[in-house]
């Protein structure tokens, strides 16, 4: 399906976004544009289109490993200030064209010295562009920052002061992304355990390319208050589909607590987690009542928007509009934003729009 089959009407509807990188969602001719102008000719296509079907196939490979070396291209554009606050005033911009109203947007700021920027600068120029593209779309969405370190770096406690730092500008929590096996949660403890004597807000990337142990970690351990992925959980749940259906204890003490699952279909057919939109877990959880939502992870190598998961829910997976509607107040009522601020926005802009 592509952005030309979006129906009217869905993309008419208010959209919460919890889980969307920065680096994932550039527009392919920006990409080139700024490859130009730097020098960086390592680009494998050149033409926008191409290129857009490049990031598709590639992220297609069925290995989380593989998917986020695609990266690689989009991370290299992302190097000067100016690059940041253009990519990052787009992105805004791209999320309230497709009905955004709220959107958490992740980005590594420790991939983004190659140039000489220091970490504060990286913030301040992502900062200054979703301020910019909030401003070009007559004030329709609020964007805030969440700072994502990177789980195979060790860079996790610098990064996480670095969110408590902005955490009055823009900055709303943290995160830790890439490769998931090998890199336990726990190698991160440090930041997570200061980031809660801070009562700072932060979320994990956790079952997805590895299951339960990675998401008892991140909740039970380092005390993640919503789980990026966690589509795994469903490893904890027998009898699936039976009248003997059982949750286990942790997938019990998930749902028990309202844990947060920002769940991405379409990412997760990509990297192997997920084998189709009609049978993806999120449809279960869902009807488990569990506090599911929906994201795009990554819009460039999924060729995806909010509209589009959506839709794709409604027509692979039986989705209707309360179905949408609750789940986008499931992720409205789980944002990181101050209570009173998430409540008007459920009140006055989300409901109004179902
Ligand atoms: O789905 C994902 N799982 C783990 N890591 C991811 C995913 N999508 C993007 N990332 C990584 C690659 C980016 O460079 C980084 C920061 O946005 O986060
Ligand atoms: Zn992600």
């Amino acid at each position: 399906m592509s952005e030309s089959d979006i129906r009217p009407e869905i993309l008419a509807l208010p959209k919460v976004l919890l889980h969307d990188h920065l680096d994932g969602g550039l527009r392919p001719a920006t990409i080139i544009e700024l490859a130009l102008e730097s020098g960086y000719d390592a680009l494998p296509e050149t033409d926008p289109v191409a290129l857009g079907r490049w990031f598709r196939d590639a992220a297609d490979s069925g290995s989380l490993v593989r998917y986020l070396e695609t990266f690689d291209h989009s991370v290299a554009v992302m190097q000067t200030a100016e690059q940041l606050r253009r990519v990052a005033s787009e992105c805004a911009q791209d999320l309230a064209a497709d009905g955004v109203v709220y959107a958490e947007v992740r980005y590594a700021p420790e991939q983004h010295l190659a140039g000489g920027l220091a970490l504060e600068e990286v913030v301040e120029a992502v900062n200054a562009g979703f301020r910019d593209g909030e401003r070009a779309s007559g004030g329709t969405i609020v964007v805030r920052a969440l700072l994502t370190a990177m789980r195979h770096a060790a860079k996790s406690t610098e990064i996480a002061r670095l969110a408590v730092r902005y955490r009055d500008d823009g900055v709303a929590g943290f995160d830790i992304a890439g490769a998931e096996a090998g890199f336990p949660p726990t190698r991160h403890l440090d930041a997570f355990e200061y980031l809660q004597r801070e009562n700072a807000h932060f979320t994990i990337h956790a079952g997805e390319a590895f299951g339960l142990p990675s998401i008892w970690e991140a909740i039970q351990w380092c005390g993640a208050e919503r789980l990026g992925h966690g589509v795994r959980i469903m490893d904890d749940i027998t009898g699936v589909g039976t009248n003997h259906e059982q949750l286990g204890r942790l997938a019990a003490y998930v749902r028990d607590t309202r844990i947060p699952l920002e769940m991405c279909p379409s990412s997760n057919l990509q990297t192997g987690a997920a084998e189709s939109i009609a049978t993806h877990p999120i449809s279960h959880l869902k009807d488990l009542r569990f506090r599911v939502t929906v994201n795009t992870d990554n819009r460039l190598m999924s060729g995806t928007s909010m509209s589009r998961e959506m839709q794709l829910l409604v027509d692979e997976a039986g989705w209707s509009v309360d179905d949408l509607r609750w789940v986008t107040i499931n992720a409205m009522k789980s944002a990181f934003l101050p209570f009173d601020e998430r409540l008007a926005i459920i009140e006055d802009v989300v409901k109004p729009g179902y």
